[in-house]
């Protein structure tokens, strides 16, 4: 079980911190802390402030991800899916949405907007060589196996 800390920014203690809508679900929910509700029109994004910023345990990142239903229904989505928070990341954590749909979207205040996934970052090591390993696949790729 990793420790996640959240904290609370100024002004936002109306709004519910992350939160799990089911008991299993691997999302936590992201609330709009918006001012006042900011209209989206189609092709337009903006980056939305969650009210919180976070740490974690140096081995997790954290992605933001949209929520199918209102991608589903309203063409919204993150423009940058998945958003990475970096373990050593202080800063608000925010959501770059974006309106794919046809007509304008309403964000409110507290809404959610997007989900928060953790993820274990594996330790690597990075080095140069000057050849890799062969494969069967070679430099295949972007569909060299049909479509
Ligand atoms: O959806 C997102 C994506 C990023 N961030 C924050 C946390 C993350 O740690 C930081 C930097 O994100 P990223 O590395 O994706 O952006 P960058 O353009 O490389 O910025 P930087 O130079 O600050 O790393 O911005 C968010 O709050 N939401
Ligand atoms: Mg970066």
């Amino acid at each position: 079980m990793f420790p996640i800390q959240l904290k609370r920014l100024p002004g936002n203690e109306d709004l519910p911190l992350p939160r799990r809508m089911s008991e299993w679900a691997a999302g936590f929910d992201l609330h709009a802390a918006v001012p006042e509700p900011l209209e989206l029109t189609p092709g337009e994004r903006a980056l939305i402030p969650t009210g919180f910023a976070m740490a974690m345990p140096r081995e997790l990142e954290a992605q933001v991800r949209p929520r199918s239903g209102l991608a589903l229904k309203h063409g919204i989505t993150c423009l940058n899916t998945p958003g990475t928070i970096d373990a050593d990341y202080r800063g608000e954590v925010k959501v770059l949405l974006i309106n794919l749909g046809k007509e304008p979207f309403t964000i409110e205040r507290g809404e959610r907007i997007a989900q928060l996934v953790f993820q274990r970052v594996p330790e690597v090591s990075l080095s140069e060589v000057s050849e890799l390993p062969d494969t069967v696949r070679g430099i295949g790729g972007f569909g060299h196996t049909g479509k």
